[in-house]
């Protein structure tokens, strides 16, 4: 019997079990990762969102800190057509609602052919359909979250020491660990700042490069640090990844729009415009760049044409809109960090090859 409900904005229900209780509401989007699912669960880019895995068997290597990517789960909910117990007990201590059984299937084809759409949920021994119906109303469009920076970010700064070859500021709008240890890994001290850090902090750290970091939500909430970037644009070299990568192309005169479902998965084909090479990436986005503004598209996605990646040789900017910085991989795109510091090296280092 049913001990659990998911209901979607095109009117539906579905039953489900509940694997860990609670009740939510949330943008409900999917990966179709099928490794990875501890990376996901704490990435902050999910925050406000449900995740739903395609993929039916989430959880068997179990669960282990040193794979996570923040210090917290950050999707509202779970839900896959199968979670097992160890992912079940980690989000049940997370106080993160968790479904399974359902027809996710069913649930992902609607996503796709409708779009990222509002659900609410209930689970556990006193769920009805109808709770999931409440939640479901009280739904907040993702665009609707002006200050989700401030759920996510860190608030006070600190340092990743890497060695002291270079400065980088980085501004946390939801950063995942592995950018800041991607970067030290290759000599950098790394300054993670507050997302909303005001230019003269920044400009006492005198870095070598002004990094904006992945985060959730909707860009163009995120003013504070599209301030920064076309206050230190032409003064510090500048790099940013996914949420980064769209502030930076809306304070260079660019634009950003939502787009249906997103990207979200750990096998989106990028192509380089310039060697037309090929490589395959961790994405989950579910914004766009639509106008590069000042930027040179330099990569794009092999299957819809966006954007993936940008620069600027005058203003000494390198951005990409997937994850190269991510575990358990693909790694082929590692190479990344080491643009962003030959960037601030003059192209003076030697680059750290990736694995
Ligand atoms: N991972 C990210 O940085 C996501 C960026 C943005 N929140 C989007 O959904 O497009």
């Amino acid at each position: 019997m049913a001990d659990a409900y998911v209901a979607l904005a095109d009117g539906r229900v579905f039953e489900a079990r509940a694997r860990a209780p609670g009740r939510t509401r949330g943008e409900l989007v999917f990966t179709t990762a099928y490794t990875g699912y501890e990376e996901s669960l704490t990435d902050p880019s999910y925050e406000e969102q449900v995740l739903t895995f395609s993929y039916p068997l989430i959880g068997n290597y179990g669960v282990r800190d040193e794979r996570f990517e923040s210090d917290r789960v950050h999707p509202n909910a779970a839900v896959a057509r199968e979670l097992t117990d160890d992912v079940a007990e980690w989000l049940e201590a997370e106080g993160v609602p968790a479904v399974d059984h359902l027809d996710t299937r069913d649930l992902v084809t609607s996503v796709r052919e409708e779009g990222a759409m509002a659900c609410g949920i209930a689970a556990g021994p006193d769920a009805t359909p109808e709770a999931a119906k409440e939640e479901l109303a009280e739904c907040v469009g993702m665009s609707d979250h002006l200050d989700i920076g401030k759920q996510v970010s860190t608030d006070e700064p600190y340092t990743v020491q890497g060695g002291g070859d270079y400065d980088v500021a980085l501004v946390d709008c939801g950063m995942k660990g592995s950018i800041a240890t991607s970067l030290a890994e290759r000599g950098a001290d790394v300054h993670v700042l507050p997302y909303d850090v005001d230019a003269d902090t920044v400009a006492d750290l005198e870095p070598d490069v002004l990094f904006i970091s992945n985060g959730p939500g909707d860009p163009a909430n995120f003013e504070s640090a599209t301030g920064l970037v076309e206050e230190f644009a032409g003064e510090v070299p500048l790099a940013g990844i996914c949420l980064g990568q769209q502030i930076v192309a809306r304070a260079f005169g660019g634009d950003t729009e939502k787009m249906a479902f997103g990207h979200r998965g750990v096998n989106q084909p990028v192509r380089d415009l310039e060697t037309g090479q090929v490589v395959m990436t961790t994405q989950n986005h579910g914004y766009s760049v639509a106008d590069p503004g000042d930027l040179e598209v330099t990569q794009v996605n092999v299957n819809d044409d966006t954007a993936e990646g940008l620069k600027s040789d005058e203003f000494s900017v390198v951005t990409r809109q997937y994850h190269p910085e991510a575990n358990p991989g693909p790694h082929d795109s590692l190479g990344f960090f080491d643009e962003v510091l030959d960037l601030a090296g003059n192209g003076s280092r030697t680059p750290v090859t990736a694995d």
